[in-house]
């Protein structure tokens, strides 16, 4: 599969996900703020609503559509001895303070499936040493973004994703599906921090990234030159709260179809002049502020964008729906969402915008004896998340796009 993502709403041909495991039930509620949960999430309905999910994609993707499983091609990347000692001592130098030193001749013999098992569960079965699982690897988006033919590898800000990093790491260098995009990797400088929920390809020409509680302003500026220079024309940073409910700016904000993308309102239309373009003139960047995400969008765009209201009209409503992910829709093709059917103030916007509003059982149903072409018609597609939506993430964020077709 050609590894190319140029849009946000381009039919969806190749995405990563990871349906949660164990990692999940092992999430102590002592250290769930540090781990970056809001609860502890019950392990096997969270699951069943995942592979539920991912029963939307295989009904709306092409024929030749695949979802890769992120274990499976860390498996397939940790079979490989270069790969897996590469991994493992980037797992000791880069995170000192875990002290794997201690274990690095053990960790070294044991078999890749128990390698992995020891870095998303935290114990090995020797049980001679334990670290904190990493419940948040279901955040698949987090951790790399393609651009284009380019790949931006994540530096997270949180220590409790850092191992997940340094697995996508050495994935994107050794795994054979990135053979050809690992010449293209967007350099991050030390110490700076991104994630993937940060970014966003609106077009071939068009990155928007977010300075977030996660992106750091260095994250920023190194990720925007390395773009720039690999052949996108504009980088547009939005200012947006640091915050833990909008960690990223993917919380806030998300495209819905060529024109249409569903807001946070507070922490979208309701601030001004926290828009910068940066633009590439012969070596260097030049920066430009703009008064807001919609007339800088219009400008580059060269289109009107209709922005919908996640949550609706009321205040306390744009709160909540916020919270669990409302703002935080996945696009299929143009204008086929799927979102949590719990964020019904956000759903009966998009009706009123024209979608139709099919829960996902309905849609599976529909077309399970034919296959989906997306045509005129939108639909926004709900499904249930009440146990994934206590992670605080949504269905983009469960989502890593590899490809996707412009129709
Ligand atoms: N792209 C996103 N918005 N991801 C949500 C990640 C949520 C996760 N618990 C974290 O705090 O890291």
């Amino acid at each position: 599969m050609k590894l190319n993502v140029t849009s946000e709403t381009g039919r969806l041909k190749g995405v990563i996900v990871h349906t949660p495991g164990n990692e999940v039930s092992l999430v102590n509620p002592e250290h769930k703020d540090e781990l970056l949960f809001d609860d502890i999430i019950f392990e096997e309905d969270a699951k069943q609503e995942h592979l539920d999910m991912l029963d939307i994609f295989k009904t709306a993707m092409p024929s030749d559509g695949q979802i890769y499983e992120i274990t499976d091609l860390f498996l397939e990347t940790l079979q490989m001895d270069e790969a897996r000692n590469y991994f493992i001592d980037s797992l000791v130098d880069k995170l000192p303070e875990l002290n794997l030193y201690v274990v690095k001749k053990e960790l070294k013999d044991l078999s890749p499936k128990a390698l992995l098992k020891f870095v998303i569960e935290g114990s090995a079965s020797s049980g001679r040493f334990t670290l904190s699982p990493t419940p948040n690897l279901l955040f698949t988006r987090d951790l790399a973004a393609m651009v284009g033919e380019n790949v931006l590898i994540s530096k997270p800000a949180k220590k409790a994703r850092y191992r997940e990093a340094l697995l996508m790491e050495a994935l994107v260098r050794f795994h054979p599906m990135f053979e050809e995009t690992n010449k293209h990797v967007i350099p991050i400088a030390d110490q700076a921090s991104i994630e993937g929920g940060d970014v966003l390809v609106a077009s071939e020409k068009l990155v928007i990234i977010g300075m977030s509680e996660r992106t750091s302003f260095s994250g920023l500026m190194t990720a925007s030159k390395g773009l720039l220079e690999s052949g996108i024309e504009t980088v547009l940073a939005v200012d947006i709260p640091k915050q833990r409910s909008s960690m990223h700016l993917d919380t806030i904000f998300t495209f819905a179809s060529e024109d249409e993308c569903i807001v946070f309102p507070p922490a979208i239309t309701e601030r001004k002049n926290n828009i910068v373009s940066m633009t590439y003139n012969n070596g260097s960047i030049t920066s430009e502020t703009l008064p807001s995400l919609k007339y800088a969008m219009e400008k580059l765009m060269e289109r009107e964008f209709t922005f919908i209201k996640c949550g609706g009209e009321d205040r306390t409503r744009q709160f909540r729906e916020q919270w669990t992910d409302g703002a935080n829709v996945f696009a299929l093709a143009p204008g086929i969402i799927v979102g949590y059917e719990r964020n019904t103030g956000t759903f009966q916007m998009l009706e009123e915008h024209g979608y139709t509003v099919m829960n996902q059982f309905d849609f599976i149903d529909m077309y399970k004896d034919r296959e989906f072409e997306p045509g005129k018609e939108k639909i926004a597609i709900s499904f249930l998340g009440h146990e994934l939506c206590r992670g605080r993430g949504g269905a983009r964020c469960m989502t890593m796009p590899i490809a996707r077709t412009n129709l």
